[in-house]
């Protein structure tokens, strides 16, 4: 989808297309609409950043909050949002031996009791291995470092807002962030035309 396309979409189709770019907080994506028209893909990324970054500590813990638990009782119970299932999957979180997961449990819930928010890893990017070491090193952090690490952790993955909109040809790929990492956008433009147009 170009960019042309997004700057022409209603607020409630943009809002059901790019909600869920951060993880359960469509709120970001109904505070940015305001900014269309996007020059580039760079500018609607940048909104998005800027609106993260200009929350206070309160306000990007609580965007933090909305993450599911990696190999969690959403994950279990099949409850997380599409786009997370596929990247806790992917990761190997839903094929744990039952002493990882015990482990995961045990040292996620050390880690929201000392922050006050879930640990949070790009698991697109990690395998379980990563995600065991960064969560029992992470752990020990102070927390204002933590937070800050969260937060620029490269997304925790739904639909990318690179898969949803196609960079211009000179523009790189967004940087990561809360928000999911570029995808190819071929892969998903068939069908999000069909969505859009049916
Ligand atoms: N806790 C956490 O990192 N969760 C997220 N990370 C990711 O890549 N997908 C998720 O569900």
């Amino acid at each position: 989808m170009d960019m042309a396309t997004v700057n022409a979409l209603p607020y409630e189709d943009f809002v059901n297309l790019l909600g869920n770019v951060v993880e359960k907080c469509p709120i970001i994506t109904a505070a940015v609409w305001s900014g269309r028209p996007f020059l580039n893909f760079a500018a609607l990324e940048a909104a998005i950043s800027e609106f993260i970054d200009a929350l206070p500590e309160s306000g990007k813990e609580g965007v933090l909050r909305c993450h599911p638990d990696l190999a969690g009782r959403d994950l279990r119970g099949g409850t997380l949002t599409r786009e997370s299932r596929e990247e806790q999957t992917g990761a190997g979180m839903d094929a744990l031996t039952s002493a990882e997961a015990s482990r995961v449990t045990r040292l996620n819930e050390e880690y929201k009791e000392r922050f006050g928010f879930p640990f949070i890893i790009c698991a697109r990017l990690s395998d379980k291995a990563t995600v065991l070491r960064q969560l029992s090193e992470r752990r020990r952090n102070e927390r204002a470092v933590e937070r800050a690490r969260a937060v620029e952790e490269p997304g925790a993955q739904n639909y990318s807002l690179g898969r949803l909109v196609r960079c211009g040809p000179q523009e790189r790929p967004p940087k990561c962030g809360l928000y999911r990492e570029r995808q190819s956008v071929k892969s998903v433009f068939p069908s999000l035309n069909r969505s859009l147009h049916s």
